[in-house]
């Protein structure tokens, strides 16, 4: 095709308009349609630089508006905004058309955004590591790969980061589906002033890695968490029976160790396989496909509501019969849905304990207002770790 019909061709979605004459090549259609995706490539490129113009002024706003009001505690401002973050990809979602999937196209613009907000103000993450965790993928899937991600070495290290300010926010993860909940998060909330401000959803798939230089044929080890060699019990037994598997401390440092060692396998998720350039030699090999985990982000602000949100909030109750039937009644009478309840000894009282509950809604509703309001008078103690918007992705 000749360069003045191209771009006489305005219309990218049908180039074979201008193309399929009979004496068309199949190289030639290849190359006008390869032209036809320059074109457009060049429109999204100056869109996205459009948009993160925008965040630009959309920061410079933020800024003036906390030098308008100087209030002490609020010297920093707030670049982040979960609910709105929340409310774009939730957007995209809903006026997606395809060919791609609407969740697919969700993550192409969580990484946009993550570029903008990197672009605002760039965000410090820490996480519950090393690198190559799924706490590691949770975090990359909440904030994208523009955020700075720093591994901790325990629980209480990522709350202690965030409380200290060093970084803005953390990730820790709370509870598995078939595991259970991760009693070091929850007692973490119990010791600690940070609130909820988000929530990460992670199907769990596991694969089996190998290095570049790994004799597969006569591998003596297969190194993983505990957890992870217990989701994969049955498919080792059937693939690899005569295999020692060696429980390490997480599945990144699984990964790591293929770097030294030549008839060793490890089991990982995605990002493990990706920070140690492993191949994926199995994938999705877990038992249980369905596996989920659940991880929560903890900040220190308040959130706005998206539309579609969860509150947590944390009981003290008297230790008394029927305690924890009292305190649901204010939940159903103001018709508040509760997603989750889980139980915690209180320290260092014997045989106290403490309850943590998550409803649907958020704490500037009325009715979730007025069930907690409801609640108060009935227990030591309620504290309202946070509302945020539901997990989107
Ligand atoms: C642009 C904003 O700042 C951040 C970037 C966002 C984006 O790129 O869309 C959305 C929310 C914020 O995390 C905003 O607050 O609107």
């Amino acid at each position: 095709m000749s360069e003045q019909s191209s771009k006489q061709n305005t219309n990218h979605l049908n180039p074979t308009a201008a193309s399929t004459s009979d004496t068309a090549t199949d190289q030639e259609f290849l190359n006008q349609l390869r032209h036809s995706i320059d074109a457009v490539d060049t429109e999204i490129h100056t869109l996205i630089n459009d948009r993160a113009k925008l965040a630009q002024q959309v920061a410079t706003v933020k800024k003036e508006h906390v030098a308008k009001i100087g209030v002490a505690a609020e010297q920093n401002p707030i670049f982040y905004r979960p609910e709105r973050e929340a409310q774009v990809l939730k957007a995209v979602m809903e006026r997606n058309t395809g060919p791609i999937a609407d969740e697919k196209m969700a993550r192409l613009f969580r990484e946009i955004m993550s570029v903008c907000l990197d672009l605002e103000a760039p965000q410090r993450i820490a996480f519950l590591g090393p690198v190559g965790t799924f706490t590691h993928a949770a975090a990359l899937k909440h904030f994208g790969k523009a955020a700075n991600t720093v591994p901790m070495t325990t629980i209480t290290d990522v709350f202690r980061e965030v409380e200290a300010g060093t970084a803005m926010y953390g990730v820790v993860p709370v509870e598995n589906s078939s595991e259970g909940v991760v009693n070091h998060t929850l007692d973490g909330f119990l010791s600690s002033t940070l609130k909820i401000i988000g929530e990460v959803e992670l199907p769990i798939h596991q694969n089996f890695l190998v290095a570049e230089h790994t004799k597969v044929d006569s591998l003596s080890r297969i190194y993983s968490h505990q957890q992870s060699l217990a989701q994969c019990r049955h498919w080792l037994d059937v693939n690899f029976p005569n295999v020692e598997r060696v429980a390490v401390s997480s599945n990144g440092e699984a990964a790591r160790r293929l770097k030294n060692e030549w008839h060793s396998a490890a089991i990982a998720g995605d990002v493990a396989a990706a920070e140690y350039d492993l191949h994926k030699l199995y994938s999705n090999i877990e038992d249980n496909p369905s596996n989920t985990t659940r991880f929560l982000i903890v900040g220190h602000e308040a959130i706005a509501p998206s539309g579609q949100d969860k509150t947590s909030i944390v009981v003290s109750a008297h230790d008394k019969a029927g305690a924890l039937i009292e305190i649901l009644k204010p939940l159903s009478y103001h018709g508040v849905s509760m997603t989750s309840i889980e139980t915690r000894p209180e320290r260092p009282n014997k045989w106290a304990y403490v309850f943590f509950i998550d409803m649907n809604g958020h704490i500037q509703d009325v009715n979730v207002s007025a069930a907690i309001d409801d609640i108060r008078p009935l227990v030591k103690d309620v504290r309202v770790l946070g509302s945020y918007p539901k997990a989107v992705l």
